[in-house]
């Protein structure tokens, strides 16, 4: 039987990475990691307590630690929920690539407003004007996840349990296709 590789998922902020990413855990029996989760217990602060102590610089750095260690330490057992961020170091990106299938959840600018609205918790939607923001981020980091990713599942007008069962379905039928051809 192939054995699952480890499952990392890339997107937006509100594609639903940290949702979904429980769900399909909770499914195929992995250990579910949230990148901005072990950035703060690592920190012993939250996300905007490191944006404003030490910039993003500063939370990129241990963004990279974070993922680092976290792959490094769980081989072919983990689904990890990144942030939206991820992709904007190349060290990252070759970390991602690294033995993982990594599923970009796509979510449209409106959907990622909708669903990034109700916090405070995202420093860089801070701003006057967050679809903006969000638009720009997108024009910049949606080619990147498409680069990184292996599979790319639509979210928009679907339920999260409704994502969760097509990002697992996408998942063993992209492994049976390799199988297959091997
Ligand atoms: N498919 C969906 N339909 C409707 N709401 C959703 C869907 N997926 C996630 N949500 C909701 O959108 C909000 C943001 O989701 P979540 O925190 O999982 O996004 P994220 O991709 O992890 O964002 P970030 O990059 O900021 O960590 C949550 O309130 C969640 O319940
Ligand atoms: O899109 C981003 O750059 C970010 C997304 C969040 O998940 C956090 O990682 C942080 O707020 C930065
Ligand atoms: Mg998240």
């Amino acid at each position: 039987m192939t054995k699952i590789p480890n499952i990392i998922l890339v997107g937006p902020m509100g594609a639903g990475k940290t949702t979904i990413g429980r769900l399909i855990s909770q499914s195929m029996g992995k250990h579910f990691y949230d990148l901005d989760k072990v950035i703060e217990d690592n920190a012993g602060a939250d996300i905007p307590w490191i944006f404003e102590k030490e910039g993003e610089e500063g939370f990129r750095k241990r963004e990279t630690q974070a993922l680092e260690s976290i792959v490094h330490s769980d081989t072919n057992d983990l689904v990890l929920a990144t942030g939206g961020g991820v992709v904007m170091r190349k060290e990252n990106v070759d970390i991602l690539r690294d033995d993982a299938l990594v599923v970009y959840l796509y979510a449209s600018v409106a959907q990622q407003l909708y669903r990034t609205s109700k916090s405070t918790h995202r420093p860089l939607l801070q701003t006057g004007d967050p679809r903006a923001t969000l638009k720009k981020l997108f024009e910049v980091r949606d080619p990147l996840y498409r680069d990184v990713a292996t599979l790319v599942i639509e979210t928009d007008a679907r339920h999260p349990k409704s994502v969760a069962n097509k990002v697992l379905d996408a998942i063993k039928r992209h492994l049976e296709m390799e199988t297959s051809v091997s």
